[in-house]
């Protein structure tokens, strides 16, 4: 079948790419499309696989000119799933696109895009838990997700291992709460929650939450006996006052919901305190090169942005006969002594004739909230002229990160 005529069945297809199916064997009817190299197809070549198959065209991928089937472990392509979804869609675009990576999504629905500036790279959207599962089972070999969905679709899966912990957004925790009012009133610890005598084998303390894994897991290492959990998928803090349950164990951020719930935390009752994660499948780790080069690629990324947020550069002259006497008027200087220490280079200027230093810039990072006070201590000391910029990137030598990853894997 010739190019032109896959194509647009192709462009129409109405099937979402998804996991490739089981794929025949011959004939091989789209060899010359998946043969074309990836961006001008604009599509990869399981994405191809996955809608020809579904619109019912016979399919094999065509690597080298042998034909094989579009298995999981052949997969050259590294796949990173982003939340497709919800709050942590937009917010992990943003933080890829802080650290130049731009993901290229044609719409919404569409659920694979590139990012040009790291090519080999496929990334696929999906819900949050399915990225999990998707981990888990080999279909992606990094994710972003919060560290709530981890702990509960990875089932702690020896199979996973967390990249970055803190990609700072997503906060929030998951905690039970129970009303605030009736044999409730004055409970106030999970301590005082367990001991309350209306909880038998036949009448239990009635937990709803989406945790189904988490739930009954600290539930039974916090010594709760007598506990029976039921879900909903939503709106769990409708529960307790329409008499379906006693407390609930869900996410908290603000705490707004459950207040205007009429519900209340408990102490000792937070299961975990969650923020987005970059996930890794441990195999691809191990196995793929590939995946360990972009692996380090975006962790370097994110920790250098990451380092940078909530620091500013300032620049100041400053009189001095030397850069070692102004160094240490500098370092004398509680907030002054930047990450490393001051970068001290001497200002040179004409004077009658003759080339002279009688000024010194000085540069130093110094953390968002110590501004102030930082520009404060330079004027003490006799600072000038001081300029202040936001900082992007912070690289260091290493990427403390990837040498915690690769001692982890014993690589
Ligand atoms: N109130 C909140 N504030 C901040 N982050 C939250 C809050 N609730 C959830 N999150 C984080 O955002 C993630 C995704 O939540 P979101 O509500 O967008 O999707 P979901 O509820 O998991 O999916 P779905 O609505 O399809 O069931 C959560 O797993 C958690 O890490
Ligand atoms: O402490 P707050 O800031 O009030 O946030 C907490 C609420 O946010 C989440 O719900 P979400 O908005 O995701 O709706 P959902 O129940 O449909 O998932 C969570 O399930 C709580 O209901
Ligand atoms: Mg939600």
């Amino acid at each position: 079948m010739s190019l032109s005529r896959l194509l647009p069945n192709f462009q129409q297809c109405p099937y979402p790419p998804l996991s490739p199916p089981p794929l025949p064997s011959s004939p091989p009817v789209s060899a010359e499309l998946l043969l074309l190299p990836r961006r001008r197809v604009g599509y990869t070549r399981t994405a191809v696989a996955c809608c020809l198959s579904a619109a019912g065209q016979q399919v094999v991928a065509v690597v080298n000119g042998t034909p094989e089937s579009v298995a999981v472990t052949e997969r050259k392509e590294v796949r990173l799933g982003l939340p497709s979804k919800g709050r942590m869609s937009s917010d992990t675009l943003d933080l890829l696109r802080d650290c130049q990576l731009s993901v290229k999504q044609v719409n919404p629905r569409q659920y694979v895009a590139e990012i040009p500036q790291i090519s080999n790279l496929e990334v696929w959207f999906q819900r949050p838990k399915d990225i999990v599962r998707k981990l888990v089972s080999g279909d992606l070999d990094l994710g972003i997700v919060g560290f709530d969905t981890y702990s509960e679709y990875g089932l702690g899966s020896e199979d996973l291992v967390i990249v970055h912990e803190a990609l700072g957004y997503g906060d929030c925790r998951l905690s039970i709460a129970i009303p605030k009012y009736g044999i409730f009133e004055n409970v106030n610890s999970l301590k005082e929650l367990a001991q309350m005598p209306q909880w038998t084998p036949e009448k239990p303390l009635r937990v709803a939450t989406g945790f189904t894994h988490l739930g009954p897991k600290f539930m039974k290492d916090n010594g709760l006996m007598h506990v029976a959990f039921s879900t909903a998928d939503g709106a769990l803090e409708a529960a307790p006052a329409m008499g379906i349950a006693d407390a609930i164990l869900d996410l908290v951020s603000s705490g707004t919901t459950l207040k205007e719930n009429n519900l209340k935390e408990i102490e000792g009752g937070v299961v975990l305190n969650s923020q987005a994660v970059l996930v890794a499948r441990k195999e691809s780790l191990i196995q793929r090169q590939e995946v360990r080069n972009i692996t380090k690629e975006v962790l370097e990324r994110f920790e250098a942005h990451l380092r940078a947020v909530g620091q500013l550069t300032v620049v100041a002259n400053m009189r001095g006969s030397s850069a070692e006497e102004v160094a240490e008027r500098v370092l004398s200087q509680p907030s002054l002594s930047g990450l490393q220490g001051p970068t001290i280079s001497p200002v040179y200027c004409k004077r009658n004739g003759e080339v002279v230093v009688d000024y010194y810039a000085i540069v130093i990072c110094v953390p968002k909230k110590a501004l102030y006070e930082s520009v404060q201590q330079l004027r003490q000391i006799g600072g000038s002229g001081v300029l202040v910029s936001p900082l992007t990137y912070i690289f260091e030598e290493v990427t403390p990160r990837w040498q915690e990853l690769l001692l982890k894997l014993n690589l």
